[in-house]
């Protein structure tokens, strides 16, 4: 067979990267939604009365259906089995379906009136069509995973896997920097919770930024079916260049082959680890800048904002590194230090200015980029690409344990740590601020515990040669 016969669709560079950036505009919609309420906490508490436990529980109810009913890894399989295109659509549209609840529980905050399961009503729906949206958007992710390996296997994957998450990155950024400046400019005259009553009176719109993203999400929906056409033409254009996936087909046993994987242990863990030190904190942050350095609400998400801002370009040049020199095991042990590095320093009841909170953000930026880039191109260097999709729900899985878990922890941390914030509410006089320390310890504790994970994964690569430290193009 001649070279010119072997070409496929993914061998054209246009093409490639033209199907990357249309499903990171769906990753993009996805990452606005999940960190949109994160500036609103301060405006939740103050319109709807919203505690800090209150905030915690919608937070964790991201991973609800994730974790305890399993949905990421029924999402995983059905990947699998039922392949992109499927899986694509079906994600975008759960994600569609869990905003569209999470907005119509926040525009009817007379749902406060009443609770259920012990948690105030309007709490418990805003939660649930998070819980939903976030099924969507892990297995979206996922999805997404699994295509840039089908379009970059032995080409830029590293650097493509990196260029999305900085697409998606954008969208937090967005998420972090755009709500307060909406919610007050479509302020309006609506229904708050003031003293435990229920008034009529001129406030900001909590609802405004999530219209927003639903809006985002209708469009990321649709731009998926224009990939999906894509898909199509490259699966013809496999089967014509008789270099259809030679891979066995997804058997249910495959599931035990990955759990007895011990590197897929490693990076799950390291995975866990990892991400619920930055993303429960990115929940935290705005509220953090208000309390710790005393920046006003209206501009306190413009600190944490820099944290996704300085990924956009970091990650893509980390993952060309990994791509052309190797060393991606280091790379995510150098990550896991400056993550307990930043968040020991914001625990220290000290240094409360805000270039130190500044700098401190821009270093925890330097370690969400160095990370993600490093440990999803790995994946593959450890999974057979059939069980790609299982393997990336099962991390995905392990990781939505602490995405659920530690927001849940931190709210309630804060509000034992700050009694009196609660007491001052309660009796209708001024609230004092939080205190972070604790909180902040927690995330510190993360950080360690990653450093000595990255460092087990490190000496199982050298002793089974995953080539996690080798690079990922093929010379
Ligand atoms: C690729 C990776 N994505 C995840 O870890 C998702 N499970 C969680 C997405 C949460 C969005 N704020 C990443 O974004 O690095």
């Amino acid at each position: 067979m001649t070279e010119a016969l072997r070409l496929t669709l993914r061998d054209s560079k246009a093409a490639r990267w033209g199907a990357l950036g249309i499903i990171s505009i769906t990753m993009f919609a996805g990452y606005f939604l999940t960190d949109v309420m994160s500036p609103l906490k301060p405006m939740l508490e103050s319109e709807f009365a919203w505690s800090s436990t209150n905030y915690g529980i919608f937070t964790s109810a991201y991973g609800w259906l994730n974790v305890f009913f399993g949905m990421l890894i029924f999402g995983g399989i059905i990947l699998d089995k039922m392949g992109v295109r499927f899986t694509g659509i079906m994600s975008s549209g759960i994600m569609v379906l869990g905003a569209g609840i999470k907005y119509w529980a926040i525009t009817n905050p007379t749902l406060v009136t009443d609770t259920t399961f012990g948690i105030h009503t309007h709490v418990f729906m805003a939660a649930v069509g998070f819980a939903i949206f976030g099924v969507g958007v892990e297995i979206a992710g996922i999805t997404v995973s699994k295509i840039i390996v089908k379009w970059f296997k032995g080409n830029e994957m590293a650097l493509a896997m990196g260029m999305q998450m900085a697409v998606a990155r954008l969208g937090t950024m967005l998420a972090i920097a755009a709500p307060v400046p909406l919610a007050t400019y479509f302020s309006s005259v609506h229904t708050q919770v003031v003293n435990g009553e229920l008034v009529e009176k001129m406030g900001p719109s909590v609802s405004a930024p999530i219209a927003f993203a639903f809006v985002l999400l209708v469009i990321g929906f649709i731009t998926f079916f224009i990939y999906v056409s894509m898909d199509k033409k490259l699966d013809a254009s496999l089967a014509e260049s008789n270099g259809t996936d030679s891979e066995e087909p997804f058997k249910f046993s495959d599931i035990g082959r990955i759990v007895t994987n011990k590197g897929f242990w490693l990076i799950a863990v390291l995975c866990v680890l990892f991400y619920s030190s930055v993303f429960p904190f990115i929940k935290y942050a705005s509220d953090l800048m208000v309390n710790k350095y005393g920046l006003d609400q209206n501009l306190a998400g413009i600190i944490p904002s820099l944290l996704p801002l300085g990924t956009l370009f970091l990650t893509p040049l980390f993952g060309g590194v990994y791509d052309k020199k190797g060393k991606g095991a280091t790379m995510m042990i150098i990550g896991a230090v400056l993550i307990l590095l930043v968040h020991s320093v914001f625990s220290l009841p000290i240094l409360n200015y805000w270039f130190v909170a500044v700098v401190l953000v821009i270093i925890l930026g330097i370690a969400l980029s160095l990370v993600p880039s490093a440990m999803w191109p790995s994946v593959p260097k450890i999974i057979p690409e059939n069980q790609l999709g299982t393997a990336f729900s099962l991390i995905f899985w392990i990781q939505n344990w602490g995405l659920m878990g530690i927001p849940l922890l931190i709210g309630y941390v804060l509000d034992q740590s700050n009694p009196e914030v609660a007491l001052a509410k309660a009796n209708g006089t001024a609230v004092p601020l939080y205190d972070y320390t604790n909180p902040m310890l927690i995330f510190a504790g993360l950080g360690l515990l990653a450093i000595i994970v990255g460092m087990l994964l490190k000496m199982e690569d050298k002793k089974k040669g995953y080539g996690l430290e080798l690079p990922n193009i093929q010379k």
